[in-house]
């Protein structure tokens, strides 16, 4: 049976990165990304945006939305303080599996939990199935669809508190017109974008961060 994409980023992790060494994985992933295949993870340009949003925000509760092979989770867990956790809902059963297998190695899984399914039906669950008060950073990483609805959704969840911060990948490339002027134009946030190039790519793709302003 062929190989999916994904399998052969694993494998190459597995047989290229240093088990329990999250820099590792996420610099193998890079590796064969820029060099073999390319693949949807955040990458290493709008990754350092990633680290250094997360680093100013020091988050006890993260929320990502869209997992994929895990890239961003190993990323942002690496970061977190002791005790704090990283929840990534992933729909695609098949890329959960991988993620969870690339959270391992990196020995980043005491700190994430995978919740596969769709974000529409997960958010609402969080509180209750999964513990959540108040969530302190999203990654918005999934569908760009799902960017508006899923962020209303958090809100009307009570997931956000005063200086939660919102984070959304590719609001350039595939491009996110939509969530922009819903998130631009809402009082209850303040906006920074920040323009950076599409993984792996010369092409120009943005990050935009919104902090809730309660
Ligand atoms: O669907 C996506 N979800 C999350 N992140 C993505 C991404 O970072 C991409 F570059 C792209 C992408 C795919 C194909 C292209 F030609 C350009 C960007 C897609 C996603
Ligand atoms: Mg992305």
């Amino acid at each position: 049976m062929n190989q999916s994409k994904e399998q052969r980023i694993l494998d190459f992790v597995l047989q290229n990165a240093v088990r329990g060494d999250p820099c590792s994985v996420v610099d193998t992933i890079d590796k064969y990304c820029s060099q073999k295949e390319w693949a949807m993870n955040v990458g290493n340009e709008k990754g350092i945006i990633l680290d250094k949003t997360v680093e100013e925000v020091n988050p006890s509760v993260a929320l990502e939305l869209g997992t994929y092979c895990g890239y961003s989770a190993v990323r942002i867990a690496q970061l977190l303080k002791p005790g704090a956790r990283l929840l990534t809902v992933e729909f695609n059963p098949k890329f959960a599996a991988i993620a969870k297998q690339m959270i391992e190695f990196a020995g980043v899984h005491d700190k994430v939990k995978i919740l596969e399914g769709p974000s529409e039906e997960i958010i609402p669950q969080l509180k209750k199935k999964y513990e959540v008060d108040t969530l302190d950073f999203v990654f918005l990483d999934h569908w760009k669809d799902r960017y508006t609805p899923d962020t209303i959704l958090i809100q009307e969840c009570n997931l956000l508190r005063k200086g939660s911060v919102l984070l959304a990948d590719n609001v350039i490339v595939p491009g996110a017109p939509e969530f922009l002027n819903y998130i631009r134009n809402n009082p209850r946030f303040q906006c920074t974008n920040y323009p950076s190039h599409l993984e792996y790519m010369k092409v120009k793709d943005a990050m935009e961060k919104a902090v809730f302003l309660g």
